[in-house]
């Protein structure tokens, strides 16, 4: 099998037996996690179950103790300094803050990405950094204004944008909608969802948002005693784990399920 078909038939993501911690602390615990290409797949869990840490560590800013990853076909402990520089170049992260540079304007902080893993000249650079911040539904002149100039919804945009700079097949989010209002929140879903479509991305989406989970994720892995367990919405309504049955058939989680019905019906 060549390496192409190889990386054509196999998941976005495979994590097999993962175990990471921190000191003593455990975290994760023979955590075996996969992603299909093309999914959105949602990540939930109580706070401090580890959701970005396991994000963190797949895209590999967090050491693992045991355990294989596989990203895009690749194992990422097999990988030359080469081969590991052009794989990060096909997924890009939306941080929870935005992680964007305070001293740089928008279109500064989308030209980063593309500075270092790509040779463009300067007119080509702009114009795809400027591309991309259209793309996320940001207006023009945001393009050369400072994050600390920016809404709490426009920085998540700028995130957005530097994380498609460089046209990423699988796209890491954590907690895209918190701290946005509602309706910010519901214009940010449906980004997302038009963009995967349109796009062909893989998403993997840490959230606490019933109402982002049930707008765009196609499945769902919940985070529960340092392991996963996944499944669509319907699926893991019937687990009877607790923590799982408080969530989604909580009140909350019921009032997010009646809200996409709706919403559902009135498309
Ligand atoms: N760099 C670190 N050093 C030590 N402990 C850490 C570090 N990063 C995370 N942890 C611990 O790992 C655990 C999991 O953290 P993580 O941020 O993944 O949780 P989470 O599920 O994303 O929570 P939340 O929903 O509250 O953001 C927490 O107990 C946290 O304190």
């Amino acid at each position: 099998m060549t390496q192409a078909r190889q990386d054509d038939d196999s998941p976005a993501i495979r994590v097999q037996g993962l175990t990471t911690r921190f000191g003593p602390k455990v975290i994760h615990q023979d955590l075996d996690f996969e992603v299909r290409r093309g999914e959105v797949m949602g990540l939930v869990g109580g706070s401090g179950a580890g959701k970005s840490v396991l994000m963190r560590t797949i895209v590999g800013l967090n050491r693992k103790a045991a355990g294989r990853i596989e990203v895009l076909g690749r194992d990422v402990d097999r990988l030359s300094d080469g081969e590991r520089q052009r794989l990060r170049g096909r997924w890009g992260v939306l941080f929870q803050d935005g992680a964007l540079f305070s001293s740089l304007t928008v279109l500064q902080n989308v030209e980063v990405p593309l500075r270092a893993h790509r040779q463009l000249d300067r007119r080509l650079q702009r114009e795809l950094a400027e591309i991309k911040i259209a793309l996320s539904g940001l207006p023009a002149d945001a393009a050369h204004k400072r994050p600390s100039e920016l809404s709490g919804g426009m920085r998540k945009r700028a995130g957005l944008a530097r994380a498609l700079a460089l046209d990423p097949e699988l796209l890491f989010l954590d907690e895209p909608t918190a701290g946005l209002d509602p309706i910010g929140a519901a214009e940010f879903d449906r980004l997302i969802g038009d963009l995967q479509r349109a796009l062909g991305l893989t998403v993997v989406m840490v959230t606490h948002d019933l109402d982002s989970l049930y707008a765009v994720c196609d499945r769902i892995s919940v985070l529960i005693d340092k392991r996963v367990r996944v499944g669509t919405l319907e699926e893991l309504e019937r687990d009877p784990h607790p923590w799982i049955q408080e969530y989604f058939l909580g009140p909350r989680g019921r009032a997010a399920a009646a809200a996409a019905s709706r919403q559902r019906q009135e498309a």
